[in-house]
C-alpha cells in the first residue's frame, strides 16, 4: 500500500470518529458558520504575487519541518508579507496539523484561508466552515469524478471556495466542471514523493482558461515563480521553503520583497 492510500484508509476511520462524537448540528451552530468567506481565486486573480504560504510541521516526505513556531505568529508574518492567502495543514497523523491550527490562523488574519486536508466526505466541508475555511482542497488522486463533483458543489453552496488538485493528464481529464474555482498541479508525487516543476510546465495547456491555475508544491526560489508565470500560473504555493526557517513570516517578508 502507497502512503496515500495508508493516509485515506486513516482519515476514513477518523472521520467516522468524529462524526460519532461530533454531531452535524453542533457544527452549524458555531459562530464561524455564519461568517462571510473571502474568495481566494478573486484574490489571485487581481494579486501581484500569488503566494498562498502553508502552515505545515511536518510531512511524510520531510519528517520533521518546523515544530517550534506558533501558528498565530505564523499567520501574521505571512500577512505582514502580504501573501494571498495561507494553507493550514489539518490533518494531524502525518502532517502534524489540527483543526485548532486552522481556528487560531483564523483568530489571527483576515487573509483567505485554505483548509488543507485529505477530503473524503461532506462532514470535513462542515468543518472547514466551522473552523473559518474560506477554500478547500480536493485530491484527484483519491476521488472519483462524482465524488468531486458531489464535495465540489457542497463546498460551493457553504460559499467555500475549491481548489482541486491534479498530478497528471488523467486526473486532470477526469475533474474538470464548472464548480471547481482553482486546478492546482502538484508538482509533488504524492506516491513517489519525486518533485518538479516540469510537471506545473506541460499541464498548463491543457487547463481551461477559466480555472485559476495554481503551481504547487518544490517552489523555493523567484526565478521559478517568474518561470511558471509564462505558463500562465497565478498561484504559488509555498510550505517548507518558509516553514523550515527559524521565522517563517519574515521569511515569506523577504521572498515577497524580491518578487516585486
Ligand atoms: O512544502 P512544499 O513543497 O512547498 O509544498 C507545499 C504544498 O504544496 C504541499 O504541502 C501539498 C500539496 N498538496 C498536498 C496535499 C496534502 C498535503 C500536502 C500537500
Amino acid at each position: 500500500m502507497n502512503i496515500l492510500d495508508k493516509i485515506i484508509a486513516d482519515k476514513h476511520k477518523e472521520v467516522k470518529l468524529k462524526k460519532s462524537l461530533i454531531p452535524v448540528t453542533q457544527l452549524e451552530n458555531s459562530v464561524l458558520f455564519e461568517r462571510k468567506t473571502n474568495s481566494l481565486a478573486n484574490a489571485l486573480r487581481t494579486s501581484a504575487t500569488g503566494i498562498i504560504a502553508e502552515h505545515k510541521r511536518r510531512s511524510p516526505s520531510k519528517s520533521v519541518i518546523n515544530q517550534n513556531v506558533s501558528v498565530q505568529d505564523v499567520a501574521e508574518g505571512y500577512e505582514t508579507a502580504g501573501v494571498c492567502g495561507m494553507s493550514v495543514l489539518t490533518d494531524g497523523k502525518y502532517f502534524g496539523g489540527s483543526l485548532d491550527d486552522l481556528l487560531l490562523a483564523r483568530s489571527s488574519v483576515k487573509i483567505p484561508l485554505l483548509r488543507k486536508e485529505f477530503i473524503i466526505d461532506e462532514y470535513q466541508l462542515l468543518e472547514a466552515k466551522a473552523h473559518g475555511a474560506d477554500a478547500i482542497l480536493l485530491i484527484a488522486a483519491v476521488l472519483t469524478r462524482d465524488q468531486i463533483k458531489s464535495l465540489s458543489e457542497f463546498a460551493k453552496s457553504l460559499s467555500l471556495d475549491v481548489l482541486l488538485e491534479v498530478h497528471n493528464q488523467e486526473e486532470l481529464q477526469k475533474s474538470i466542471m464548472p464548480s471547481l474555482d482553482m486546478l492546482g498541479v502538484n508538482n509533488r508525487n504524492l506516491k513517489t514523493f519525486e518533485v518538479s516543476t516540469d510537471i506545473s510546465k506541460s499541464l498548463s495547456t491543457q487547463i481551461p482558461d477559466d480555472f485559476v491555475k495554481v503551481s504547487e508544491s518544490g517552489i523555493s526560489s523567484i526565478e521559478a515563480i517568474k518561470d511558471l508565470k509564462q505558463y500562465d500560473y497565478k498561484g504559488f504555493l509555498i510550505g517548507e521553503n518558509f516553514m523550515k526557517t527559524e521565522n517563517p513570516g519574515a521569511s515569506a517578508i523577504e521572498f515577497i520583497k524580491q518578487l516585486k
